[in-house]
């Protein structure tokens, strides 16, 4: 863990987490989307690191990258690739090894054990949301899952957040937000929570500049963070 300036003693009750590139590293079938979509419109495909820096505002977002990536966005539309990406994705979640980050699933049920209410935020479309989080078996910790979708706003709004959070029943009390990426930590800071970056992620910009309250190099270190900060209210 890295120590920051400001320490605000977490007092919460409830746990946010974003998903992609903080709890799972989908970046392998995500990159095989993109590529499969690149290819469908003759464009060569982009690399793997190119493509994790592409992802945390949504697929719509990804494409246009892609495409800006490969020669620009020229008469392409968005709207016509969206299914084309959704399609290929939906049908391959894990294909190319998308899996929890080390020490997620310990996390997930010492949290959940412990009495915290936990949710997911994230701005993956929630129709494939809630299939991954079947497929890698963690979508019994999580009391409420909101894509980037479900509502008419998204990360970095703090509505997004501040919905998924409301939406937990059985917990009161603040909210914690753990993400990677500016969306999620310009999310929280608008909505007066606390947050935790992980610096495993997806950003494009370096994690410290983030403005996060933590900063993690390993989930495993959020259990001993949060219990030590916090006690479920
Ligand atoms: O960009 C996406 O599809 C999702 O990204 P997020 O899980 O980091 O919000």
């Amino acid at each position: 863990m890295t120590a920051l300036t400001v320490q605000p003693p977490f007092r919460v009750g409830k746990i946010i987490f974003d998903l992609d590139g903080t709890l799972i590293d989908s970046a392998p079938d995500l990159h095989a989307a993109t590529n499969h979509v690149l290819e469908t419109i003759g464009r060569p495909h982009i690399t793997l690191g190119q493509v994790r820096h592409m992802v945390g505002q949504g697929a719509r977002r990804l494409i246009e990258k892609g495409l800006t990536a490969t020669g620009g966005r020229q008469n392409h539309s968005i709207d016509d690739l969206l299914p084309v990406f959704l399609e290929y994705y939906g049908n391959n979640l894990t294909r190319h090894g998308t899996s929890l980050f080390a020490g997620g699933a310990d996390l997930l049920d010492t949290l959940s054990a412990t009495g915290f209410g936990l949710g997911l935020c994230t701005n993956k479309p929630v129709a494939l949301t809630k299939p991954l989080l079947s497929a890698l078996k963690i979508d019994h910790h999580f009391g409420a899952v909101l894509g980037g979708d479900s509502l008419s706003v998204r990360k970095p709004d703090p509505r997004h957040l501040i919905e998924t959070a409301d939406r937990l029943s059985g917990s009161t009390g603040a909210a914690l937000m753990v993400g990677d990426s500016s969306s999620d930590i310009d999310a929280a800071k608008a909505a007066g929570w606390p947050s935790i970056a992980v610096t495993f992620g997806y950003s494009a910009r370096p994690v410290q500049e983030l403005g996060a309250s933590h900063q993690v190099d390993s989930l495993r270190e959020i259990a001993g963070l949060v219990l030590l900060k916090t006690q479920p209210v």
